[in-house]
């Protein structure tokens, strides 16, 4: 058993998923969930995610040895204002958030000395949220990226690590800067882009809704999935990783316009040469095993 009560905070696909594995794998003594409708409560202990449930963040978090904090990027400066009071010295505060930098500097401050931090984002999700989305398999080949302190108790980091792996997750550690640099290339930027091709169709008035429906090759429906996501998690994204993002979307908007240069003038060398060298990054991926469309749960494409 990693550790004895395990508090979690929010209680949607993320703390779904991490309670239904918990308990499933008798990794943890004793799982205690919070939300603010009684409506997910409810529904958390039905569904066996929890062991029970508290009304309030303070009463989860009496007695245990690891907190998560579950809950949208812009929440958790609240959430930890509210808990820090009620936290006992030992116990690890960590967090499942999108953006890393954001979240250190609105939970820190809120912790009280004797507290370990351990900042944590596991790189597994889908586009449905709530706690009817979650299950036991989500981190299953998925990497989960820590950015701990270089001051933080290693002891604490490495329970937390064991935790994830368990759940069957790659852990690594990461700068927190670099880290939303990383995600605003490989996650966030995407997810903007995604949103923004489908509100491009839903505009265009001379194709219909229903021929967009109808003839939606694979890489459409994949941003169609995709910009069906939380808009409250992903409206937090960008405000909270608003550095990063405006970089990486500075950068792709350059390479847009070359490419978008390259198609009127006829420049079909540059196209070429262009995908090609595209095409060599998604060989490597596959080559360096890390292909991640490979466990798929039925769940995650929505088809
Ligand atoms: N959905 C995904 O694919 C992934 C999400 N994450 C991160 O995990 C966190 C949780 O995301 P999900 O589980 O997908 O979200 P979700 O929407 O499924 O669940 C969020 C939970 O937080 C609660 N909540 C929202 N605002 C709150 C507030 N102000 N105070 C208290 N509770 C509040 C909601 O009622 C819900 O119970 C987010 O920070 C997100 O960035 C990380 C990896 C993947
Ligand atoms: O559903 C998808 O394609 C995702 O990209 C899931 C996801 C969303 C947010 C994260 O911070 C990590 C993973």
């Amino acid at each position: 058993m990693i550790y004895e009560r395990v508090a979690l905070i929010g209680l949607g696909l993320i703390a779904g998923s991490m309670g239904l594995r918990m308990k499933r794998d008798g990794l943890v003594g004793e799982v205690v969930g919070t939300a603010r409708s009684a409506e997910t409560r409810d529904v958390a202990v039905a569904l066996g995610l929890c062991d029970r449930v508290t009304e309030d963040a303070a009463a989860a978090v009496a007695g245990a040895d690891l907190v998560v904090l579950c809950v949208p990027v812009g929440a958790m400066e609240d959430v930890a204002a509210e808990i820090g009071p009620h936290l006992a010295p030992g116990t690890t505060v960590t967090d499942v958030g999108s953006v890393k930098r954001a979240v250190i500097e609105a939970v820190a401050p809120h912790l009280p000395a004797g507290v370990h931090f351990v900042p944590a984002h596991p790189l597994a999700g889908t586009e449905h949220s709530g706690p009817r989305s979650g299950f036991p398999e989500l981190f299953e080949r998925r990497w989960c990226l820590m950015t701990p302190g270089a001051e933080t108790d290693p002891d604490a980091v490495s329970r937390l690590s064991d935790l994830w792996t368990a759940m069957g997750s790659r852990v690594d550690r990461m700068d927190p800067d670099h880290h939303d640099l990383v995600l605003a290339v490989t996650s966030h930027a995407p997810h903007l882009i995604a949103y923004t091709m489908v509100g491009v169709a839903d505009d265009l008035g001379r194709v219909t809704d229903s021929e967009v429906i109808e003839y939606s090759a694979a890489g459409f429906r994949d941003f169609t999935r995709i910009a069906a996501s939380d808009p409250v998690m992903w409206r937090d994204v960008f405000l909270t990783n608003k550095d990063a993002t405006l970089e990486i979307l500075g950068r792709f908007t350059e390479e847009l316009f070359a490419l978008q240069r390259a198609i009127r003038t006829g420049d079909g060398a540059m196209l070429h040469d262009y995908f090609t060298r595209t095409r060599a990054i998604r060989r490597g991926i596959i080559e360096a095993g890390q292909d991640i469309d490979a466990p798929d749960f039925g769940r995650s494409t929505g088809r």
